[in-house]
């Protein structure tokens, strides 16, 4: 939990500062902010830029090496194969005889281009690891920041649009940071080595084969306007179709009870189309560049050919020469290449970084106060005083609820449906922050407790109980990280879980799947309910634990409940319900009205 200083109120609030896809920064904004798919992965780069800049070293070596390759070909074409009449040429100061230079310049051959090989192998592994380990840094800061997000920001952002942003997104900003490693220092300096050295050996050539240069630099940037707008689409529209996608596949038993694969077919098939269109005119922009640049690079290339073969034919250059000054060419047209695509990565970069960072700069939370207290055991009960909630401003579901609950007993909340029982124990909870009023637990405001110790108060048993891919055990344990397998098994068996659980291929040790979807309703809840038992919270919160269950399911579960909350382990209780069997456990029933207040 983010900490935060004394200022302004008293206690901290909700600060919305996100932003959403319909404020989302249009192609323009995105062109503005070039850098920042650089600065949204720098603080997870920090502790790996030792190794990217050895990364960097190495492929400004392998440079140099690439620099000297074409300098075994023009000695064996001028000392070996062509000899000029004069003497002069590449290697003209060397006197040894030609088959003894030709092996010569081919051993350079291959000692450069392994040289070559080996520095790229070892720059490319340095890079990639690092890479990879700023993307699992990302990761893991993004979903720390989602787990800790507030339940509003979650209410509107969709799950499977966030699994999108966490690996797409965060794989596209990794693309950035090698592409930049690998290619801007070492093409830069491959540009200033190449331009220096055919200044150097021919400056009339040089000058010829850069006359493209301003004509490749407009185009560049140009291109990468289009490049930014359309990748920027192109991620947006991905983004909604994994959301659509996780939404149907969460929901495919109903799709199939309902018979309605077609219509689920139909909602995926726009979205799919959608995708299809945008990546398609993305690909098309892209691939327009390739082209462009090579034919304006050729027309530079064939310019100096020209004008270099005359002077071939006249004798002030030797073939050797002119291919060195190709070479170079070459050479020199590669960075430029490479510069050019590099503004094509930073541009899908910069499209991912902006959904990367609404992700990573969201202070949509339930803070912690700076000075946050451990919550009080809970030993003379809670207190909503004067509450008003609503999830969406205009719209309270409490207005000035007042309910107390001592310590010790069992209170249970009734009610018609959609009133605002189980968002008062969601507030409780302090999954959301009230608008207006507070919630004290043994007298002290929650909001002046840390969030940590505050839900360790609290057993809480939701409506649907959520249920890991994981085993019988280890779901019972999830309500009590120090739980051991005894005390499992025996909140198993205080909830009723050991009469399926005898029954099950492993046990407790039985994976459940998904969602827990190897079990009945029943069972689910049953299962919830022994994580509230295995659990040392004084108060058990349970929210309509008994619904759509059979009445001899109902009845198990009610005794489950009976057996966790009475006798020596006697505990807090504030349940939820419209069963009135398990309301008459309760010792006082609280009618909620639609007065929008409680009734004690
Ligand atoms: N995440 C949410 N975003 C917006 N509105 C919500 C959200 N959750 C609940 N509501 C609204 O708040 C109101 C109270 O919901 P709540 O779940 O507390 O009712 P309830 O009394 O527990 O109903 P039920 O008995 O049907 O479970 C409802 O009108 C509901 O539409």
């Amino acid at each position: 939990m983010v900490r935060q200083p004394p200022e302004g109120s008293p206690t901290t609030v909700l600060v919305p500062r996100c932003t959403t896809e319909a404020d989302q920064p249009t192609a323009s904004v995105v062109v503005m902010k070039l850098p920042l798919s650089l600065a949204v992965a720098g603080p997870a780069a920090r502790p790996e830029l030792p190794a990217l800049a050895a990364a960097s070293g190495l492929v400004v070596l392998r440079v140099g090496a690439v620099l000297l390759r074409p300098w075994p070909l023009a000695l064996a074409v001028d000392h070996a194969l062509r000899p000029t009449a004069s003497g002069s040429g590449v290697g003209s100061g060397i006197w040894a005889s030609p088959v003894a230079v030709l092996v010569l310049a081919a051993v350079a051959s291959v000692l450069l281009s392994a040289v070559v090989g080996l520095l790229d192998m070892a720059s490319l592994r340095t890079v990639e690891g690092a890479a990879e380990r700023i993307g699992a840094s990302l990761r893991a800061d993004m979903f720390q920041r989602t787990m800790t997000r507030s339940l509003r920001w979650h209410d509107r952002m969709r799950s499977g649009e966030l699994v999108s942003r966490l690996t797409t997104d965060v794989g596209r900003l990794l693309d950035a940071v090698v592409a930049v490693t690998t290619s801007f220092l070492p093409d830069a300096v491959m540009l200033a080595g190449v331009l220096a050295l055919l200044v150097a050996f021919d400056p009339q050539l040089a000058l010829i084969g850069l006359t493209v240069a301003p004509v490749l630099a407009v185009l560049a940037v140009r291109q990468r306007r289009r490049i930014r707008a359309a990748q920027h689409a192109a991620r947006t529209e991905s983004g909604r179709l994994a959301g659509a996608t996780t939404d149907l596949l969460r929901n495919v038993r109903a799709v199939q009870a309902f018979g309605r694969i077609d219509r689920a077919a139909a909602i995926f098939g726009t979205r799919n189309r959608a995708v299809l269109d945008v990546e398609l005119r993305a690909i098309d922009v892209d691939a327009r560049w390739t082209p462009m640049a090579d034919i304006v690079l050729a027309i530079g290339t064939a310019l100096v050919l020209v004008v270099g073969g005359r002077h071939v034919l006249t004798g002030s250059l030797s073939v050797g020469e002119l291919l060195v000054v190709l070479a170079y060419l070459r050479d020199l047209y590669s960075p430029v290449r490479g510069l050019t695509r590099l503004s094509v990565v930073l541009a899908k970069a910069g499209a991912s970084a902006v959904r990367v960072r609404e992700v990573l700069d969201c202070d949509e939370a339930v803070e912690d106060r700076y000075d946050a207290r451990p919550a009080p055991r809970l030993r003379s009960g809670v207190r909503f005083e004067q509450v008003s909630f609503g999830y969406e401003p205009g719209r309270p579901v409490l207005d000035h609820f007042d309910l107390d609950i001592t310590a010790g007993e069992t209170a249970c909340l009734l009610g018609p449906s959609g009133i605002g029982k189980s968002t008062t124990l969601h507030l409780l909870l302090r999954l959301y922050d009230v608008d207006a009023g507070r919630i004290l637990i043994d007298g002290v405001d929650l909001r002046d407790c840390d969030q940590r110790s505050l839900r360790d108060r609290f057993a809480f048993v939701p409506q649907d109980p959520w249920l890991l891919d994981a085993t019988v055990a280890e779901n019972i344990a999830f309500g009590n990280q120090n739980a051991t397998r005894a005390g499992v098994v025996a909140a198993g068996r205080t909830a009723l879980v050991d009469e399926f659980a005898d029954r099950l291929p492993f046990g407790y040790d039985t994976p459940l799947g998904e969602g827990g979807v190897r079990l009945s309703g029943g069972q689910r809840r049953r299962v919830a309910l022994a994580r509230a038992a295995v659990s040392p919270a004084p108060m058990v919160l349970l929210d309509e634990p008994t619904a759509s269950l059979d009445p001899v399911s109902a009845g198990t579960v009610i005794q489950a409940i009976r057996a966790m909350t009475t006798g020596p382990s006697r505990r807090t209780v504030l349940m939820v319900t419209h069963d009135r069997d398990l309301a008459a456990i309760a010792d006082r029933v609280v009618t909620l009205d639609h007065d929008l207040a409680g009734r004690r």
